[in-house]
């Protein structure tokens, strides 16, 4: 299933050819699909070559799933152009002196692949819940003594539904005027700058930054930097674009939804993925080259488009009724993934998907916060009585906030599907698969990140709430996870870093 290894020639001439091929596949693939596309039937519409829509695909998050799904990107035939959104000026920096290639190791083998766009994401400043304008001073600094932070974040900003900090640079930006002018002198003085962002950062790295609209966007984030991900580029999303996500967890897209996205009919499409590959990035290779992942288990991408109450195009209506097209973007973003071979992604119904992340969220909800816990691998769960019962408590709690959902009430064998049995022979399994694996919680942890939790026990916890199920095990485990997570984020914060001798 692994591509070829291309030589260093052949990225070349990748590169060299990128914009030509862009340029002419779209205007092939155009011609032919126009005149077919009228023939097609609804189902025959949804899978067929679609090119009127741009090709390049954003990814935001070049952590290792990042990594992998850009490296397999450019790996396919006719690649679709790829930027990737840095969140750091030193990762840009780190890029920049780098041969501009990402390298995977899969077994022995290494494969390099160039023919990416970088871009440095604007930064955005966010404290207690208000996005602070670009020269704005700060929560803290307002606060002072006489004020507490939050009652200063009111004065400072208008709330959770802030404008977007980074506005377009037009033709002036305020910001640059020299100090000690009054509006007024300001308005009159217009100073011209070039199409790029300001942002508080000034400066480094600003070539980097672009106003281009996104239109087929690819999230590799850890689910707790989502949202604040994506505000940096809110500005450049539409309602024809699409957003995949590719994240352990579940719950993001709600919050998306509330911080970003609010009104229904301005929302982007979303297709939602279950990645089950292995990849990682050897601690010690982390800060050599930022631009490396191993390929560690080959495993799936499951993927499905959520359905939308407004559709981006008129639906449609033949012999088998009326039903929802998905917009141009989703079909091509789809279309894009599951023809990359190494990634093995498949299409899978929205009630199907759904499924498949619960079986997920269910065995994350035991293997990541005992393992963090525990400070051990995933194989540590087997065989231990003691620990076997703990699980059968979470699991059993789980299963039946996953039984009693509504949206699932309709579908046969939930009961048998997500008994609490059936969960914990999947947890098993997993745990022997990936005896010798660390988690990606445990990892967070270790690192001194913010982990998962509220997006994988909390989903349980939140979903609980709105069924009328109490959740006390997991709500316990969880905040168990978040003090460790504090305790270990205090011990790498007060670290001196020494050099072994
Ligand atoms: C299944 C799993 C726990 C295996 O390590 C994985 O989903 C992870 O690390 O989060």
């Amino acid at each position: 299933m692994e591509a070829q290894a291309p030589t260093d020639r052949d990225i070349e001439t990748a590169v060299e050819g990128q914009d030509a091929r862009e340029h002419e596949s779209a205007e092939s693939e155009r011609a032919d699909s126009d005149g077919l596309r009228g023939s097609l039937s609804a189902i025959e519409a949804q899978s067929a070559s679609q090119s009127d829509i741009p090709r390049r695909i954003h990814i935001i998050g070049t952590g290792s799933v990042g990594k992998l799904v850009a490296h397999s990107l450019r790996g396919i035939a006719n690649p679709p152009p790829i930027t990737l959104m840095l969140h750091r000026y030193e990762l840009l920096q780190a890029w920049e002196k780098s041969k501009k290639q990402i390298t995977i190791q899969d077994g022995e083998h290494k494969v390099s692949r160039g023919g990416f766009d970088v871009e440095l994401l604007p930064e955005v400043r966010r404290q207690h819940g208000v996005e602070l304008q670009a020269g704005k001073p700060d929560v803290y600094g307002v606060a002072g003594e006489r004020m507490r932070p939050h009652e200063a974040a009111k004065l400072l900003g208008p709330g959770e539904k802030a404008a977007p900090q980074h506005q377009p640079v037009e033709e002036t930006q305020e910001q640059f005027a020299p100090s000690g002018e009054g509006e007024e002198a300001q308005a009159q003085q217009p100073i011209p700058l070039r199409k790029a962002y300001y942002n508080p950062g000034a400066g480094q790295g600003d070539h980097a930054y672009s106003t281009e609209p996104i239109h087929n966007l690819i999230v590799t984030t850890k689910a707790a930097y989502t949202v604040p991900a994506l505000l940096r580029i809110r500005h450049r999303i539409s309602r024809s674009t699409t957003i995949c996500f590719l994240q352990n967890g579940m719950g993001v897209i709600d919050d998306v939804n509330k911080h970003l996205f609010s009104r229904e009919e301005d929302r982007p499409s979303y297709v939602q993925g279950i990645i089950t590959h292995g990849v990682n990035v050897p601690p010690e290779v982390a800060k050599r080259d930022p631009f490396f992942a191993v390929h560690a288990g080959h495993g799936t991408i499951a993927l499905g488009v959520i359905p939308r109450e407004h559709p981006v195009r008129e639906e449609i209506e033949d012999d088998a009724g009326k039903r929802e097209i998905w917009a141009p973007s989703a079909r091509y973003l789809l279309r894009t993934l599951t023809r990359t071979p190494v990634l093995c992604a498949v299409g899978f119904t929205p009630t199907e998907l759904l499924q498949q992340q619960l079986e997920k969220v269910a065995v994350n909800s035991v293997l990541n916060p005992l393992t963090s816990l525990l400070d051990a691998r995933n194989g540590a769960l087997l065989y231990n009585f003691a620990l076997t019962r703990t699980l059968r408590l979470l699991l059993a709690e789980t299963s039946l906030v996953i039984r009693s959902l509504p949206e699932l009430q309709s579908i046969p064998n939930i009961n048998t599907r997500f008994s609490t049995q059936r969960l914990e022979s999947l947890v098993t399994s997993v745990a022997d698969k990936t005896r010798d694996n660390i988690s990606s919680m445990l990892a967070d942890v270790r690192a001194g990140r913010k982990t998962e939790i509220e997006y994988i026990n909390g989903y349980i916890v939140k979903r609980g709430e709105e069924v009328g199920v109490s959740c006390v095990v997991n709500y316990t485990i969880m905040q168990t996870v978040v003090g460790k997570a504090m305790v270990t984020q205090r011990d790498v914060r007060d670290d001196v870093p020494m050099e072994r001798p």
